[in-house]
């Protein structure tokens, strides 16, 4: 793999690293392709034909395609498409089989202790018993002959977030974790662990998502936080050894070739920092089609290969999409990822040399557990002077400038992005600035009056672009670190408006939830009990994220008896 060690993307011609797909993934994204053509379905989703497995081999399959394809003149009829599917795949879904987790049981025991109300109380043990709907472990098939499958063969048993995602997804598993922890279910915790630590074994990072498609871009890193969440209830040290030479591996990714920056303070002060960049500048193969179409006015092919990355991009973000990324709102086709130093991207990374510090500590370890703090000291200093700005009591994403391929590049307050958006609070989430109290006071005033806060929760930011990671959807993730970070600080204040946000989540999750029967992806923030939409995919139910951030809400703050729950 050749990742360039400059600033590959000053300008809109696309000169970045490409990590290669499968054949089998490429095949079916002409499957996709003419399915969308043929089937001619209102609620198409592309993803479904890149999750399918072949039934015999994959030359059987291809020759199949090619001799429909010619004998119908490229027209497919909707029955000779069908009949060729079930004759060569499997369903999608079939690769993951359902299996009982290990440690589950009905009623945990010191399950909640703070949770006394009833109704509540019920709620959660339902929401807790999800985990079963949710659990999976590759089919043995998959081991055998992984060529037929775009699932990737990992070693222990998992959690998917639910529906179209059949798969693990990397920042998903640390929320999926800290349920998993109030469910008491620590054997599954650290399965999902080891299944991290695989990936990045084989690709020398976690992939976004645990497909061949994915093998081109990770997810906002969080796996040294899901290590330190699960050591600090179990104490298991066999899992800090295990999992330390994997962070290590992990840390260097993010630290070097395409996705670190330098950029020079108005002190000539130099600083490295991060970016989301992705290895692809193809569509994206679980929605080729709609990536395809987006792309569709752009003509010159380095330029439509610089928007594919950039589109690849924002999905390595897990904010896939946001006005956040776009250099002209809402128009996609500006999606700008690449160009910006991300506030939360940065936030984690710090998370992650504490943690490492932290770990290799316990270990005994304390020359790399020194390393790793003065790294974690370098970039709060970088987190101050880039990204903050006292004036609105936020840290802003940082724009790259454009026009020069040099680095260092100096920093310039323009360069700030002044929208509001949630991710401009995920800082507070890290120990080194909740524990500031006359910080966390400025930003939480600044969260106060930002608009963010509404009646069912924080908003992702304040556009509503018909975009999933924007107004007004509410995101279970980012409730949690913002919650958290207020939670944890000293300031009584803080800790008093961080309840009232779980407060408002918890119950806009639980009437969802008696409305519909389900746990969300995501909520709308300005309705209680209803949940979100937009975005290039129907609402999705089940809900991983949802379901980790609920029970770790409920296991921090309780509920009282006589606290009314629904809206
Ligand atoms: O299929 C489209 C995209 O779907 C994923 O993104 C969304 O779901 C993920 C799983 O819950 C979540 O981690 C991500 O934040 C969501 O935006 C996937 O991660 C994308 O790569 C994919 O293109």
């Amino acid at each position: 793999m050749a990742i360039t060690e400059s600033l590959s993307n000053c300008s809109s011609s696309d000169t970045g690293p490409v990590i290669p797909t499968t054949p089998l993934v490429t095949f079916l994204e002409r499957v996709q392709e003419a399915a969308l053509k043929t089937f001619n379905e209102t609620n198409f989703d592309p993803k479904l034909y890149v999750d399918l497995s072949l039934k015999l081999d994959f030359s059987t399959a291809e020759k199949g395609f090619d001799e429909l394809r010619k004998s119908a003149n490229a027209y497919l009829s909707v029955e000779g498409l069908k009949g060729f599917i079930e004759k060569h795949f499997e369903g999608a879904g079939n690769d993951m089989v359902y299996v009982q987790p290990v440690d589950f049981v009905p009623e945990p025991e010191g399950f909640l202790p703070k949770v006394e109300n009833p109704e509540v109380r019920a709620w959660a043990l339902e929401v807790h018993a999800l985990w079963k709907n949710l659990s999976r472990k590759v089919s043995d098939e998959v081991h055998k002959r992984p060529e037929l499958h775009t699932i990737l063969p990992l070693p222990e048993q998992v959690m998917i977030p639910g529906s179209r995602f059949r798969e693990v997804y990397y920042w998903d598993s640390y929320w999926v974790i800290r349920g998993l922890l109030a469910s008491k279910m620590h054997e599954t915790a650290k399965a999902i662990v080891t299944n991290l630590i695989y990936l990045i074994e084989e690709y020398g990072y976690v992939l976004n998502g645990a497909r061949a498609y994915y093998t081109n871009r990770s997810q906002p890193p969080l796996l040294s936080a899901m290590v330190h969440a699960i050591y600090s209830r179990t104490g298991d040290m066999q899992l800090v050894r295990k999992s330390l030479p994997a962070l290590l591996k992990e840390y260097h990714f993010w630290n070097s070739g395409i996705h670190k920056v330098t950029i020079q303070d108005a002190q000539s002060c130099n600083h490295t920092l991060n970016r989301y960049y992705a290895m692809w500048n193809k569509p994206r193969p679980e929605s080729s089609t709609i990536d395809t179409k987006s792309a569709s006015n752009i003509s010159n092919v380095s330029e439509k290969q610089h928007f594919y990355r950039e589109v690849a991009s924002s999905a390595e973000s897990g904010w896939d999409f946001s006005t956040r990324w776009m250099r002209n709102p809402p128009d996609l086709t500006t999606l700008a990822t690449t160009s910006i130093l991300p506030v939360d991207l940065n936030a984690y990374i710090l998370r992650m040399e504490l943690d490492i510090a932290f770990l290799a500590k316990v270990t005994g370890d304390n020359s790399t557990a020194e390393h790793f703090l003065k790294a974690s000291q370098a970039r709060k200093e970088a987190i101050k002077s880039v990204f903050w700005n006292a004036e609105m009591g936020q840290w802003l994403d940082y724009w790259l400038n454009d026009s020069t391929c040099q680095e260092p590049q100096t920093w310039e307050a323009c360069n700030q992005n002044k929208n509001v958006f949630a991710s401009n609070f995920i800082p507070l989430w890290i120990e080194s600035f909740h524990s500031d109290k006359s910080l966390v006071k400025k930003v939480m005033e600044s969260l106060q009056k930002s608009g963010l806060l509404r009646a069912a929760g924080i908003a992702t930011s304040l556009t509503n672009s018909g975009e999933q990671w924007d107004f007004p959807n509410g995101w279970a993730p980012l409730q949690h670190m913002i919650v958290e970070g207020l939670g944890r600080s000293e300031s009584k204040k803080a800790r008093s408006v961080a309840e009232d946000i779980a407060v408002r989540w918890i119950r806009t999750n639980y009437a969802g939830y008696k409305k519909t029967g389900t746990m969300h992806e995501k909520y709308d923030v300005e309705k209680c009990g209803e949940f979100g939409g937009g975005g290039e995919y129907v609402p999705q139910t089940g809900f991983g994220w949802s379901n980790g951030v609920v029970l770790a809400f409920l296991e921090e703050f309780g509920w009282p008896q006589d606290r009314k729950i629904g809206c």
